[in-house]
């Protein structure tokens, strides 16, 4: 058995020696922000537009492993690109006035000029995400202030069920994945002290069992009512079904309320429906569990490691094994390639590396993966 003490220790010391000095270093953006992404040789892509949620993304990522004690340069990381997020996120100024907030841009130029004006839900989730952990791991007390203004921002387009619309101006299909992501951040939030987050959590809870979660699987696309969208209903993703493992392991943990079946479900139908020849789950399949897109990226496999951690912590001995051959493979593949502390991005079903550049916003998944291996590794005693 691949052992879970000699893949979380490899892990962390990538991550504390080799991945956050790089990222912290070479994706930071002397003009604001960091960069969108990175060539494989370790060049920041100095052209490319920023879309916004990378820098909400990173805020979190470096103020979570600061807070673990495993950068000294998180506060400044963090600081660099939540400053940025907040100067060049907003296009007119309503963060800093008295009046009604009206969200954040959705993609900005490398300067930090506004691109694309829209408002998109799922990036608000990784503003409230960092808001909290800069409160976790900062005390800071602006990031409270941008999460009142943020969620009051949400609420305009807040329906009664609990559910949010995709973003101003709406669109369809409706989509389970900002939803998701406002889970996480609603959960964070409450970690940090903000009144009425986890009853927000909840509420997104209820639309997942009643709405998203099908008893079967996870659907992605929802028409205006989240009845399965005519067109696209039918499509699912097997890296969000493990992803929302990890997340109910962290809302039973929070409320008290059991969720071992649903945990097992989803992870049973993430592998039922998404598992590619060679043992990783691949991009996206239809509900039967027909192929659609056999590519596989990298947070796929993360979310995927996350999930089996979380049922071995919970008591599943099979799954330390697992977790930690998903670990080690990783190690081996995705991460520390094709420049030291980076990753692959993507791969095809012959094994071959697909992604031509190295995305920032994978950080943000790495860290949780590093920050989750160690909790268990620790609550295991290994
Ligand atoms: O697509 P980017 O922004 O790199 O994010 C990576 C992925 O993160 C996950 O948590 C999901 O929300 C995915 O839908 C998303 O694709």
């Amino acid at each position: 058995m691949t052992d879970l003490s000699a893949a979380n220790a490899r892990l962390k010391s990538w991550m504390i020696e080799t991945c956050l000095p790089m990222w912290s270093r070479r994706a930071r953006d002397h003009r604001g922000g960091f960069y969108e992404a990175l060539t494989p040789d370790g060049a920041p892509l100095m052209d490319r537009n920023k879309r916004f949620r990378v820098q909400p993304r990173q805020a979190y990522a470096f103020a979570h492993a600061e807070h673990l004690g495993w950068t000294e340069q998180g506060r400044s990381a963090s600081d660099h690109a939540f400053a940025f997020a907040l100067e060049a996120g907003t296009d007119d100024h309503s963060l800093a006035g008295d009046g009604t907030f009206t969200g954040f841009a959705h993609v900005l130029s490398p300067e930090g000029a506004v691109v694309d004006a829209k408002r998109d839900t799922y990036d608000h989730a990784f503003v409230l995400l960092a808001c909290a952990w800069r409160g976790i791991a900062f005390g800071d007390a602006q990031s409270r202030e941008v999460a009142e203004r943020t969620i009051g921002f949400l609420d305009t387009i807040g329906q009664p069920d609990g559910s949010y619309l995709e973003g101003k101006p709406d669109a369809l299909p409706r989509r389970q994945n900002p939803h998701m992501h406002l889970f996480e951040a609603f959960m964070a939030l409450h970690r940090a002290g903000l009144d009425g987050a986890l009853d927000r959590a909840k509420a997104i809870h209820r639309l997942f069992t009643e709405r998203f979660w099908d008893g079967e699987v996870l659907r992605e696309f929802f028409a205006e009512d989240l009845t399965p969208d005519p067109e696209r209903g039918d499509v699912i993703e097997p890296g969000h079904m493990v992803e929302w493992v990890w997340l109910l392991d962290a809302y039973e943990e929070l409320t008290g309320e059991d969720q071992s079946a649903l945990m097992h479900a989803l992870y049973e139908a993430a592998e039922r429906t998404g598992m590619g020849h060679d043992g990783w789950l691949i991009d996206e399949a239809k509900a039967d569990g027909t192929p659609l897109r056999t590519t596989r990226r990298s947070w796929v496999a993360i979310e995927h490691a996350k999930a089996s951690l979380v049922l071995a912590r919970r008591g599943e001995t099979a799954m330390e094994g697992k977790a930690a051959r998903l670990i080690d493979g990783m190690l081996g593949s995705y991460f520390d390639a094709p420049f030291p502390g980076g990753w692959n991005e993507q791969y095809d079903a012959d094994g071959r590396v697909v992604s031509e550049d190295m995305p920032t916003s994978i950080l943000y998944h790495v860290v949780s993966l590093a920050a989750e291996a160690d909790r268990t590794a620790t609550a295991l005693g290994r």
